[in-house]
């Protein structure tokens, strides 16, 4: 296992999913961070997909301890930089490109690329990279998928995400190559909309019984 896998791995703690993020309104984001480490689940990923992304990571890091803060979303060795930067303390990428593998090269700050096929597995590999986002999931061919992935990649472990949900995350949990899910099921946009943070906790807190095995 690399040292960077390692430290993912460390950061993870044997949470079982990783909440997936989507903040329009800055002022969310602590108050959503705490909600979810209140339910148990620390680590979480804020998606690059607003335009308040960045500051909702530097505020998040910052003011809540307890949360561990990734994005996600991230497709090019810039936006990887400024996500590092905001605080991020690991960084999600749906795919994988050679620009975005040299910039993880050369930071501190844990990447976990998505791939899918064999041959992106084999590239992974190569970048020294054995822990992967298989993404998306559900779509790519589900569990079934993973499982046959499995016996040739025998060192390679994944965070399946996509089409994952409170319904189907055990069918992943409970193969031997996946090590967490990733989703957005524990904090749905109506519910981050309409403030309730009491519902996500709760949410939460229902995922984060989802134990591996
Ligand atoms: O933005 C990224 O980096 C992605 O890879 C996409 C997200 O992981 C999925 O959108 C989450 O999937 P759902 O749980 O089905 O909503």
């Amino acid at each position: 296992m690399s040292q960077k896998t390692e430290k993912l791995l460390s950061l993870l703690d044997g949470q079982p999913v990783i909440p997936v993020l989507k903040i329009e309104n800055v002022e969310d984001a602590v108050p959503l961070a705490r909600a979810l480490a209140r339910g148990g689940l620390k680590v979480i990923e804020i998606t690059l997909r607003t335009k308040t992304a960045l500051e909702s990571i530097r505020r998040a890091a910052a003011e809540v301890p307890e949360a561990v803060v990734g994005a996600g979303t991230i497709l090019d060795a810039r936006q990887f930089d400024e996500a590092a930067k905001a605080g991020s303390r690991f960084i999600v990428s749906p795919g994988l490109s050679r620009e975005l593998l040299s910039a993880a090269a050369g930071s501190e700050v844990p990447l976990l690329p998505g791939a899918i096929t064999p041959s992106e597995l084999m590239t992974a590999r190569e970048a020294g990279l054995d822990f992967l986002k298989f993404f998306p999931a559900e779509q790519a061919g589900g569990a079934a998928f993973l499982k046959a992935l499995a016996s040739p990649f025998a060192g390679i472990r994944f965070c399946p995400t996509g089409g994952v949900s409170a319904r189907n995350a055990k069918d992943y949990l409970d193969l031997s190559n996946v090590i967490c899910v990733g989703g957005s099921w524990v904090a749905p946009d109506d519910l981050v909309k309409a403030q309730d943070w009491a519902g996500i906790e709760a949410l939460a807190r229902d995922a984060a019984g989802l134990a591996k095995h």
